[in-house]
């Protein structure tokens, strides 16, 4: 396995190159390739079965390409293991929320800064020499990030219990704790109310300036996807069908046919 860097190339681009991944007989990524730059949020849309999750996938490690690779700044993916995906920058949400319901708001977001140390999580709740300074810290800057998503009133109750809508900033803030240089939002706006999206489409590009982040969007809410996004890539059956600006995405007539006319 590839030593994981902390260091080097400070935002790096992800850089998915021509990657294929088969289930028996079904190509569900079929030779896709596409970066996102530093800074930059780049939009993943498709209709349901169009490869967006497997994509995700492949970049978190949950999955091993048959071929083609994902690198960020220079580091091949393939080389890391899953779980140190985390430490060399890249931080992800779920779609179906991945919170411990026991544990409360400021626990959870700090479960998500433990995920870049190596002794982590565990060594914090065992007491380990040397962690109670560190986790006071830790549990400081989580209480920043909680303040910087409206949660400091929730951050003692548990997550079970809290409305949808909170426990989706909740997601953000145990992944922003991670300080990642590359968020990966998975349906994001899903399960939202219409204002509820509109406030996560600046929350997001506030994280984007105020992190100095980019952003890997998965989502199916079009008035989201191209008002916050620079680039956007749309898939079909496995395939790229275009990757441009939003605009030139809009217009081009294969997602038009593929995907737009059952927008939300
Ligand atoms: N673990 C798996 N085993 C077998 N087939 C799979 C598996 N995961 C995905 N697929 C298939 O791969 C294709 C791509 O699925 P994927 O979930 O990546 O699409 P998606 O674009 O994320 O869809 P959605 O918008 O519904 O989440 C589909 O045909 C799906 O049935």
């Amino acid at each position: 396995m590839q030593m994981v860097r902390t260091t080097g190339t400070d935002r790096p681009a992800l850089t998915v190159t021509d990657v294929t991944l088969r289930f028996g007989g079904v190509a569900a990524l079929d030779g896709v390739g596409f970066t996102v730059a530093p800074g930059e949020i780049c939009g993943l849309i498709g209709p349901n079965g169009a490869g967006k999750t497997t994509l995700f996938n492949c970049v978190t490690r949950i999955y091993r390409p048959d071929s083609g690779g994902v690198s960020f700044g220079d580091t091949d993916l393939a080389r890391v293991r899953p779980h140190d995906v985390v430490r060399l920058g890249i931080a992800r949400t779920f779609q179906n929320l991945a919170l411990f319901p026991s544990l409360t708001v400021l626990q959870n977001t700090v479960a998500g800064a433990h995920a870049r140390h190596q002794a982590g999580f565990a060594a914090a709740l065992l007491g380990w020499p040397g962690t109670r300074s560190r986790q006071r810290r830790i549990e400081g800057e989580a209480m920043d990030i909680l303040a910087e998503l409206d949660l400091t009133d929730v951050a003692h109750r548990p997550a079970h219990g809290l409305p949808y809508g909170t426990l989706k900033r909740v997601e953000l803030a145990r992944a922003l704790a991670a300080r990642p240089r590359l968020l990966l939002l998975d349906e994001p706006a899903g399960g939202l109310t219409h204002a509820e999206v509109r406030d996560l489409g600046d929350l997001i590009l506030r994280l984007r300036r105020d992190h100095d982040l980019g952003a890997l969007l998965v989502e199916h809410h079009m008035g989201l996807v191209m008002s916050i996004s620079d680039h956007v890539v749309a898939m079909e059956f496995g395939r790229k069908i275009a990757d441009g600006t939003p605009d030139e995405v809009r217009a081009e007539r294969r997602v038009i046919e593929a995907y737009l006319g059952k927008a939300s």
